[in-house]
């Protein structure tokens, strides 16, 4: 199979959106990101190495994000929508830089393989750590818990800082064994997670097909027979109440789906919201008051805010 290399040279500031609708929205199998600020910082951890930038082969002006599709894939409509995008985000008021895209048709031969070599081992925190389907890992400590992934297509290897900040929220609100929703699950990593830190059950749910099998497979390779996965949209398909709903989403969907947690929380639900660039929060934080929740804990990493939530105190 050949691939479709789509490469966009930009600022850095657009990185993270433009990364998560690559995957997210134009599913893209694969991404590459090389940014000139990781060569700098690499120099400066140490000085003797004598890091010259001006040495490192075709270093990018800023960020270099390189998109694989399938080679059959509309080549004209996916530059249309990238470049919407980017205007979309420059909207927002994000500097895109000075962009410049270019494609090329590459051969798969090694692409199995090499697109390994970014997904590794992520020790996440003293419970728990992400394992590729394909690594081996000796945890430090024999109760450490293990998520065993293949990303595949869908969003949500852990390596993405939306997804590590709804880790940290789940640590925190998962003191005792809750009944649990994953809305948008994409990999399934979150729902697998909540049923290794002790959930009675797991709805896992998602608008997309590639998402609903790559969850089913995840779940099956990690032995677990607690969750249960449907496509739906937001909650809106489910007549069910929890303990725990989580959301890793863009915030232009999350305000869809406020209006309907109260319905679908039991007495003392929490909420986990991530996914929200820290300039889209006041919007997220007004419907949320209107709904009537309030904001327990507030996390921010990068520019993405994680939101754990509960109903306003009496
Ligand atoms: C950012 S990914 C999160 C994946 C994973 N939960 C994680 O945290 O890494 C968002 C997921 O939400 C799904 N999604 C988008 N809109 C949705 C909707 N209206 N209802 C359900 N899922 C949706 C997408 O298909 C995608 O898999």
């Amino acid at each position: 199979m050949k691939l479709l290399a789509i490469r966009i040279q930009a600022g850095h500031e657009i990185e993270d959106g433009l990364a998560y609708y690559l995957q997210n929205d134009l599913q893209a199998v694969g991404l590459e990101s090389r940014k000139r600020s990781d060569f700098i910082a690499e120099g400066q951890k140490n000085d003797s190495s004598l890091v010259e930038l001006d040495d490192i082969e075709n270093l990018p002006e800023d960020l270099e994000l390189t998109a694989f599709f399938d080679a059959k894939a509309n080549k004209e409509e996916l530059l249309e929508k990238l470049n919407n995008k980017i205007k979309e985000m420059q909207g927002y008021g994000l500097d895109a830089g000075h962009v410049e895209i270019d494609t090329r048709y590459i051969a798969d031969e090694d692409w199995n393989t090499a697109w390994q070599k970014y997904y590794h081992v992520i020790d996440f925190s003293r419970n728990l750590a992400i394992v590729p389907e394909w690594e081996d890992y000796q945890p430090a400590f024999p109760d450490q818990k293990l998520i065993r992934l293949d990303p595949g297509l869908a969003f949500g290897t852990g390596g993405h800082t939306t997804t590590q900040l709804v880790l940290l929220a789940m640590e925190r609100a998962m003191t005792k064994p809750l009944s649990v929703m994953d809305v948008g699950t994409g990999s399934g990593i979150l729902a697998i997670a909540a049923s290794l830190m002790g959930a009675k059950n797991v709805l896992a749910t998602d608008i997309s097909d590639e998402a609903v099998t790559a969850a089913q497979e995840n779940i099956k390779l990690n032995g677990i027979d607690n969750i249960t996965v449907k496509k739906a949209n937001l909650l809106k398909d489910t007549d069910q109440s929890f303990d725990l709903i989580i959301a890793n989403i863009l915030a232009e969907i999350l305000l869809d789906l406020i209006p309907d947690l109260d319905d679908h929380l039991n007495k003392n639900g929490q909420v986990i919201f991530s996914g929200i660039d820290y300039k889209q929060l006041p919007k997220i934080e007004k419907s949320l008051n209107e709904n009537g929740f309030d904001i327990k804990m507030k996390m921010q990493e990068k520019r993405w805010i994680g939101l754990l939530i509960g109903r306003k105190d009496k």
